[in-house]
């Protein structure tokens, strides 16, 4: 049977969610599939260049941009700004566009990826604001300066235009969908990721594999 790209990407993404959620790939620290698969060697390989080491960036940053949705939830929690900033996307996707044109990377599959990533963040914003809202004692005592969260962000944009630009092949190899939920596994449980942040991080990845 033939999938379409789509059809493929939405089933990796199910699949990545899944895992994350349930760990079905094992626990902290001794992450892999089972072995003697060519996942398990992709997985498995020490080299700088295999696919587990050109996606496990992706996913670490991802988490990284996450972390970093937090302190956006916590700049707008009270203030009044919406979680929906549109005017901030158009500028965040035109930039990360124009960032990946120089590196000679392309610009629609890097808008695509990041149109997930700024889904991720909101579902991130969305859930710190109902817990917050369901129980001020757990709410930021401080509130970050919006426009420097956002520098951060920028920052971070930057990087993971680099770690798209650096992975092609690995995001278009048939092994693309399960290495990067090992990876993706895995930095759940180095950072520790509560169920919000876990779901999120599928969210992210959702478009990366070809
Ligand atoms: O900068 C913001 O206001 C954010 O909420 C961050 C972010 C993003 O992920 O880049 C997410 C949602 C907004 O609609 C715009 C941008």
């Amino acid at each position: 049977m033939q999938l379409t790209a789509s059809t493929r990407r939405v089933l990796i993404a199910g699949a990545t969610a899944t895992v994350l959620f349930t760990g079905a790939y094992g626990t902290a620290g001794a992450v892999a599939p089972p072995s003697a698969t060519p996942v398990a060697k992709a997985v498995a390989t020490g080299s700088a260049h295999s696919p587990y080491a050109r996606l496990r960036p992706l996913a670490a940053l991802s988490a990284e941009r996450l972390a970093i949705g937090d302190l956006v939830a916590a700049a707008k929690w009270g203030s009044g700004a919406p979680i929906d900033a549109p005017a901030r996307e158009r500028q965040v996707l035109d930039a990360v566009a124009e960032q990946a044109r120089e590196l000679g990377a392309d610009p629609v599959v890097t808008v695509r990826i990041f149109r997930d990533q700024i889904e991720a963040s909101k579902v991130v914003q969305r859930g710190l604001h109902r817990r917050w809202d369901a129980d001020p004692s757990q709410a930021p005592a401080e509130r970050p300066d919006l426009d420097e969260v956002r520098r951060e962000v920028n920052r971070l944009n930057g990087e993971l235009v680099r770690a798209i630009a650096g992975s092609v092949r690995a995001r278009y190899a048939p092994s693309c969908g399960p290495v990067l939920t090992a990876a993706a596994v895995r930095v759940r449980y180095e950072r520790r990721l509560d169920g919000l942040h876990a779901v999120a991080l599928a969210r992210s990845l959702r478009s990366v594999c070809g």
